[in-house]
């Protein structure tokens, strides 16, 4: 069984990784959702409370929280011990607890593409870039990602996926992966 962790600057692919994961039939764990159940389990509310829930997780049970919360679903989803894909891991303190958890079966991929790509990628995704109506700016998510510590995560990759060929090239690189393994892919 690999436990895979998927890594990378917002716009860079991450989601697309995680969609062509689920159309093989690959358990997804979105971190995202592990949130939205500990707002219901809290009874409030996911639409108005997934940032203060998030917080209130760190706060009460350190940096780590989130992932740690992640570990019995990922387990559940594991039944006949096969890959399972992670997305949502924000820092190397998450990377940390996922190796703690799972040693040798987990493997960081880190999904790259340059500043200009993602941005116009997102702009035609028709949210997040460059918006100039008091949303937030690409550079600005950047800047506060890598304030949670994505830098560093990103740094404790084990394998690299670049995506700045076409959408269907980088379906096929995730596509080996999950089907090959890490020693399937030249970069
Ligand atoms: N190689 C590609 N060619 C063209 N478009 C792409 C490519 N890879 C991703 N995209 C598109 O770019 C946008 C951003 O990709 P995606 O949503 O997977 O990024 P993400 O890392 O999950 O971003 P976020 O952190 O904002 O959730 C999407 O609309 C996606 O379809």
């Amino acid at each position: 069984m690999t436990v895979i962790g998927i890594v990378g600057l917002p716009g860079s692919g991450k989601s697309e990784a995680a969609n062509v994961a689920a159309d093989m039939g690959v358990p997804v764990v979105t971190m995202g959702d592990v949130i939205r159940e500990e707002c219901r389990d809290r009874g409030l509310d996911p639409a108005t409370h997934h940032g203060d829930v998030a917080t209130a997780l760190r706060e009460e049970n350190g940096p780590g929280a989130i992932a740690e919360r992640s570990l019995p679903v990922i387990e559940r989803e594991r039944t006949d011990g096969d890959t399972v894909l992670v997305d949502g891991i924000r820092s190397d303190v998450e990377v940390e607890a996922f190796r703690d958890a799972f040693g040798g079966d987990f493997l960081l991929v880190k999904v790259d593409a340059p500043f200009e790509l993602r941005a116009e990628r997102l702009d035609l995704r028709g949210r997040d870039a460059g918006r100039e109506d008091g949303g937030e700016s690409l550079e600005d998510r950047d800047e506060r990602e890598l304030g949670f510590g994505m830098g560093e995560a990103m740094e404790m990759a084990d394998l690299e996926l670049d995506n700045t060929e076409s959408l269907a090239a980088f379906q096929r690189k995730v596509r080996t992966l999950l089907r090959e393994g890490p020693e399937a892919i030249q970069s």
